[in-house]
């Protein structure tokens, strides 16, 4: 479900295990070309589709058979798609969510707004450091599925491993999924610092305290703060707060760069789930009495005005702090 750059990759990551796969997508057009030509040119410009994924835009077709559904439906437009999508959904089909997302207004992550549509089917996620467009290149990846069902991660596995792609599993769904959701405000800090020529020390820094700002809360709302030392945590920050390939990072280096949000938004072109999820990670450390130096500062910079500049200052103010927190076990 999605035709955008992960939903076409995954895609056709399953197709290579000689499986029939349905590309659920809104756009007709979009449809047309990819059975003309076999390439989805708006997102995924030089990655070839196999024949045997079939692109369509009937929900109906696409899911009325299904053994398995991955959903790659931006968070924004995610309930409202498949809400729509359910009813013709088998429930035996696992539900396996790729979106790396907060819904605006709940604070559900998608696997939670999966469990409230489709309470009887199985539940999972997918998140990993997963530059579509590097998968689409062929470059050696791994990502994590998270499920507390050991016979789901399996299944998951078996379906997406392949000799560049490399699947482990975490029992640990609400850790895996909210590291996902978390690292994008980090990558628009990064890209920020990086627009504004901050060196590597500074990066460093601004990577490593992410990394302990997002475990910490993390552990905060009953995540396992082990699982952001894996690949869907520090594997994904690193990733995002370093490539250009990421579209938040992106953002971030627009902005860092002089240009307001929108006009970063809209330069960006595609989707940057870290801008939104921002807005509602601050409501909630605000809420909860978290406190997220990097989160308040960047909140600052994106919607309060306040300079991109001050960024990387931010981090050099407060009391004396510790370097490491994890508390295990407590
Ligand atoms: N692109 C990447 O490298 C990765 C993306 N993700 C996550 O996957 C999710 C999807 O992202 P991308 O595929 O990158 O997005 P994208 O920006 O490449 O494309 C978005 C897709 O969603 C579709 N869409 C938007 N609103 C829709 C609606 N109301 N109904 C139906 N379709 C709609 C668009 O038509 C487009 O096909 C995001 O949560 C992202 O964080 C996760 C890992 C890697
Ligand atoms: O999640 C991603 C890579 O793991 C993709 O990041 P962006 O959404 O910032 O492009």
């Amino acid at each position: 479900m999605g035709g955008g750059s992960f939903g076409t990759a995954v895609a056709n990551i399953v197709a290579q295990h000689d499986r029939e796969v349905k590309l659920w997508m809104r756009s007709e057009k979009q449809v047309s070309e990819i059975l003309e030509t076999r390439i989805n040119s708006r997102y995924l410009p030089r990655y070839e589709l196999l024949p045997n994924l079939i692109p369509t835009d009937d929900l109906e077709y696409a899911c009325q058979d299904a053994d398995i559904v991955f959903v790659a439906v931006p968070s924004k437009a995610f309930r409202v798609v498949m809400e729509m999508a359910i009813r013709f959904i088998p429930q035996k089909a696992p539900l396996i969510s790729l979106t790396k997302g907060i819904e605006h207004g709940s604070f559900k992550l998608m696997s939670q707004v999966l469990k409230e549509i489709a309470p009887k089917n199985e539940i999972a996620v997918l998140s990993g450091p997963n530059l579509a467009k590097e998968i689409a290149e062929g470059q050696l990846t791994a990502t994590v599925v998270a499920t507390y069902n050991p016979t789901i991660r399996k299944i998951v596995q078996k379906l997406l491993s392949t000799p560049k792609f490399r699947v482990y599993g975490n029992p640990d769904t609400f850790g895996v999924e909210l590291a996902g959701a978390l690292k994008n405000i980090y990558a628009i800090a990064s890209g920020m610092a990086a627009a504004l020529g901050m060196g590597e020390n500074t990066r460093a820094m601004i990577v490593t305290r992410s990394l302990a700002e997002m475990s910490q809360f993390g552990q905060h709302m009953g995540a396992n703060p082990m699982t952001f030392i894996g690949l869907a945590g520090v594997g994904d920050l690193i990733v995002t707060c370093t490539s250009p390939l990421s579209r938040n990072f992106r953002v971030g280096y627009e902005v860092g760069l002089g240009h307001n949000l929108k006009q970063a938004i809209k330069m960006t072109g595609e989707t940057a789930e870290g801008v939104n999820t921002l807005r509602m990670v601050k409501e909630k450390a605000d809420e909860l009495g978290i406190t997220m130096p990097i989160v308040s500062g960047l909140y600052e910079v994106l919607y309060e005005g306040r300079d991109a500049a001050d960024i990387g200052a931010l981090l050099m103010v407060g009391e004396p702090a510790e370097d490491v927190k994890f508390q295990l076990g407590g």
